[in-house]
């Protein structure tokens, strides 16, 4: 069975856990909000303070005019052993102990200040203090600004309705209970606290009422219709509470003494003295904590079904944006290399055919590559005329006696020529649809979007890599129609040579009348010979030029896209090891040392892993948020199940 120690104590465990983390409820599902708490509201001058303190036992809360709570203060209360000496901790100051509870008072404001600026301004991030003392009660209370209906020189109009909103905010939560203050001098019907806590908790079963200044309430006239429940009835008893007079706090009397007075006034009271042992802030603090025990016992599943739900999405959420990368440089080298080959892999589907894309380079040779020889403009270069012009050329002074040999070479280099264009062609346009690959594989590799660097990096490699590859592609295409004009066919004009010469009656070609009828025959002759023959050396292309552009270009894309990035980032990855050992060898102060050092940060693999910092942050954040829930539940394995 745990005890209300224990219990209590996990709770301010979890509690200083999610200020440290910034949840103090608010946004989506909160485990601040699922933990049990108990808020102290009231008005202006209604006796917050005073009951805070007295249920401390010690003097510590700022005061003054006006609003002087304007942060929530969560005040956790550690019983220690007899005899141990009390003092104070903040959570914003982990390791100063404070001994001295001026000082305390002191922290409180300074601290109040730091956030809210002197503006005077209201803040809902809460102070933590916790106060380790033989003389209190394991109790977690969160002091509130007093509810106000008139702001003071200074504050803005908003503030009431600030302080109102985040009063709220506190008390509406089903697992705050509420300990409304009301001064008992002034009607209970009006007392703010008794207006909000109705509101937020209808039935009263979170709402404990606290009677204050029972002390000094107008002659003939007692609180007992309250006291006992009659009035303003709540499920659980109202409490009074007889706190220092203003006096009192003028002479100092100590809170010791104040809290014997206390028992003294309700023990010899006319009025109270049946409710004695129900009465005063040593009696509230206990009945607190008995419930809060209570409560926190009921509450425990839920808080661990809270937890493992958190812990699954946090999990989750850390999947989707990646988890952190290691810092030895063997391990980001790994990684690297990993997110290299998921790029790969990813491109390599394009072009095999598991992803689209791959087929446009087929569109390229079946459509683009026949299109643009089909224009390429021969009927021009061999036309009768042109022909007529070329052999007449290459004959020089001397025509031709049997077959212009010269003629027949340059047409035939002439137009080999014009299949540069297509073929140069063919190759851009493989070479566009590769660098529209890389650039399609590398925003669908998932692994890599958490690392835009790398992604960088790495499509700057593929397409440093495609350029080469085209250049390569170019001059091997080139080749190839080079070869065409560098050695001729012979077997195509021995059979030309041997067809005997068939006249067929061509309406069309029939010599118009003044022509020379056989110069145009022969020379038209000529002409679609070498079309015949330039038709020949078309087909072989249309089959060649792919094949070129494929080896060149395709296969190597598959084959070697990233070895020259492996190879870069293999340098650094020796770099690292060998320079490493070296600058530690040197000491750390020279400016030698330091010009490597900076030398050695553009080398840094880990620099090449560089993540979106909002990523890098949110990861961190989402890492100690896991580390807090699980320690959260060995915490309460640990106490739960005692
Ligand atoms: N006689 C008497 N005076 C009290 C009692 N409770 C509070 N006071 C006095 O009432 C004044 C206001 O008390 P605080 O405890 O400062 O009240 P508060 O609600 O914290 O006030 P703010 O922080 O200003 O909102 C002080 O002068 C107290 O001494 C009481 O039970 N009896």
């Amino acid at each position: 069975m745990a005890t209300m120690k224990s219990l209590i104590g996990l709770i301010n465990k979890i509690q200083r856990a999610c200020t440290v983390l910034g949840d103090h409820g608010g946004e989506g599902m909160s485990l601040w909000e699922a933990l049990p708490t108990v808020a102290v509201v009231g008005g202006q001058s209604s006796g917050k303070s005073s009951v805070l303190e007295s249920v401390v036992g010690r003097d510590f809360l700022p005061r003054g005019s006006g609003i002087v709570t304007r942060r929530p203060l969560v005040l956790q209360l550690h019983k220690t052993e007899e005899g141990t000496t009390e003092y104070a901790e903040f959570l914003h100051a982990p390791k100063k102990k404070f001994a001295d509870f001026a000082a305390v008072r002191k922290e409180i404001e300074d601290e109040t200040d730091r956030i809210t600026g002197k503006s005077k301004q209201i803040s809902n991030i809460p102070i933590q203090l916790s106060i380790y003392s033989p003389n209190v009660v394991n109790l977690t209370l969160i002091d509130l600004p007093g509810l106000t209906k008139v702001a003071v020189e200074g504050q803005p109009d908003s503030i009431v309705q600030d302080i109102e909103n985040m009063v709220r905010s506190y008390v509406e939560k089903p697992n705050c209970i509420i300990l409304a203050i009301s001064p008992a001098n002034q009607d209970i019907a009006t007392s703010d606290a008794i207006k909000l806590a109705r509101e937020v908790d209808p039935t009263g079963e979170r709402t404990f009422g606290v009677a204050t200044k029972l002390d000094i309430m107008d002659k003939g006239t007692d609180c007992l219709d309250v006291l006992e429940g009659r009035s303003y009835r709540l499920q659980h008893p109202w409490v009074g509470i007889v706190n220092r007079s203003q006096a009192d706090i003028n002479k100092r009397v100590d809170m010791i003494a104040a809290r014997r007075k206390e028992r003294e006034y309700f023990e010899t009271s006319p009025e109270y003295g049946h409710l004695a042992s129900r009465m005063g802030s040593e009696y509230l603090a206990k009945l607190l904590s008995q419930h809060l025990e209570t409560v926190i016992r009921q509450k425990i599943p839920s808080i661990v079904a809270l937890i493992n739900k958190s812990i699954d999405d946090i999990n989750a959420e850390l999947d989707r944006i990646g988890r952190p990368i290691a810092v030895d440089s063997g391990a980001q080298l790994y990684t690297i290399l990993e997110l290299c080959r998921a790029f790969d892999r990813v491109f390599k589907e394009h072009l095999d055919g598991g992803r689209p894309g791959g087929d446009r380079i087929y569109g390229v040779f079946d459509h683009q590559l026949p299109a643009a020889l089909k224009k390429l403009p021969f009927d021009r270069h061999l036309s009768t005329k042109n022909v007529q012009k070329v052999v007449s050329e290459a004959d020089g002074y001397q025509p031709h006696l049997i077959a212009p040999e010269q003629g027949y070479r340059r047409l035939i280099d002439g137009s080999i020529s014009y299949f540069k264009g297509p073929a140069e062609a063919t190759v851009d346009a493989v070479h566009f649809v590769l660098k529209e690959l890389v650039r399609k594989s590398i925003s669908e590799t998932e692994e890599l979007k958490r690392f835009p660097t790398l992604a960088g990096d790495i499509a700057a490699a593929a397409n440093e890599a495609l350029e080469r590859f085209r250049d390569e592609s170019r001059k091997t295409v080139l080749r190839l129609v080079d070869m065409e004009s560098s050695y001729l066919t012979v077997e195509f004009f021995r059979k030309l040579h041997l067809e005997p010469e068939k006249e067929k009656p061509n309406p069309r070609n029939a010599p118009a009348p003044n022509a020379d009828p056989y110069s145009d025959n022969h020379f038209r002759k000529i002409g679609s010979n070498v079309s015949a023959y330039i038709n020949m050396v078309c087909d072989t292309l249309r089959n060649s030029l792919p094949k070129a552009v494929v080896y060149c270009q395709v296969r190597e894309a598959k084959r070697s896209l990233l070895n020259f990035f492996y190879a870069q980032v293999g340098r650094k990855e020796v770099i690292n090891i060998i320079i490493a050992p070296l600058l530690w060898l040197l000491g750390e102060d020279s400016q030698t040392v330091n010009n490597i050092k900076i030398m050695m940060q553009k080398e840094k693999l880990g620099a090449m892993l560089d993540e979106d910092p909002q990523l890098m942050e949110r990861r961190g954040t989402l890492a100690k948020r896991l580390e807090l829930y699980k320690q959260a539940r060995d915490d309460i394995d640990a106490v739960a199940w005692k």
